[in-house]
């Protein structure tokens, strides 16, 4: 959604990039692992839903993880990881298409497709289980609407998670009906993360709907305020592959 709002110059970078990157030749058809059934086998074994992303770098991370994003996307399902989110971003998250494929091969969990997807084309790049669309990008002159790429998506058998971080995002989401919405807690503005943010939206969001809290989340006492404030599952990338085990690091927040 174009708010007039100045991006932070690290997005409007990212955006640019995005906008410049080819689609996929051909139409895909995906045969999506059920991120319902995925959640609802975490609860069922008392693990937080717990969506653990691939995330090397950031433009506000220090440093890179430089693993095999295979043993990283292992360990973080060993943690116990109820789904995962893989980078695709080339340019400022050191992200691949080609991690994206080999980390759906290697593991059994949903994996959420993380990249800056502006038209339908860019659907076709890649098969994911889920694909993250951002309200807030689907609205400007360069970009498809939110509507056409919910569709889209849901048309090639991803389950779209819309991604919002305002209250006219929120309405926008539900208007299109969306099973899955994802409240940011990192505005893309300032880059700014604030755990509010979803404590604010989420009261706002129909019951029938799936709400991911994401970003910013890094510790068990975070997990438990999003939860207490209706998060059926998080969206963790920074305090997964911070330094140190990343098994370890879901465990800790899975266990919250
Ligand atoms: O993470 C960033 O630095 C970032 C910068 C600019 C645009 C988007 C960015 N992050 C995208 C994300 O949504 C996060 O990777 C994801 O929600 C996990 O967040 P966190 O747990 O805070 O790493």
């Amino acid at each position: 959604m174009n708010d007039g709002v100045e991006l932070a110059p690290a997005v409007q970078s990212i955006l640019d990039s995005a906008d410049d990157r080819p689609g996929g030749a051909e139409r895909v058809s995906v045969d999506a692992r059920s991120l319902d059934e995925a959640f609802a086998a975490a609860d069922a074994d008392g693990r937080v839903p717990v969506i653990a992303e691939v995330k090397p770098t950031s433009p506000t991370t220090e440093g890179e993880r430089t693993e095999d994003p295979v043993a990283l996307a292992e360990a973080m399902v060993r943690g116990g990881a109820a789904a995962l989110s893989v980078l695709t971003e080339p340019t400022h998250f050191g992200g691949s298409v080609e991690n994206l494929e080999r980390v759906r091969a290697a593991v059994d969990v949903p994996v959420l497709r993380k990249d800056f997807l502006l038209r339908t084309e860019h659907l076709d790049v890649a098969e994911s289980d889920v694909a993250l669309l951002i309200a807030r990008f689907l609205e400007t002159d360069e970009a498809d609407s939110l509507e056409a790429m919910h569709a889209a998506a849901l048309e090639r058998g991803f389950q779209p998670l819309v991604e919002v971080h305002t209250r006219a995002e929120l309405e926008r989401a539900v208007s299109v009906d969306a099973e899955y919405i994802g409240v940011n807690n990192r505005d893309l503005a300032e880059l700014v993360v604030d755990l509010g943010t979803f404590e604010d939206l989420a009261p706002h969001a129909p019951d029938h709907v799936t709400l991911v809290a994401e970003s910013g989340i890094g510790n068990p006492e975070d997990v438990r305020r999003m939860r207490d404030a209706g998060a059926d599952a998080l969206l963790v990338g920074s305090a997964i592959m911070a330094d140190g085990d990343v098994e370890a690091n879901t465990r800790e927040l899975v266990s919250a």
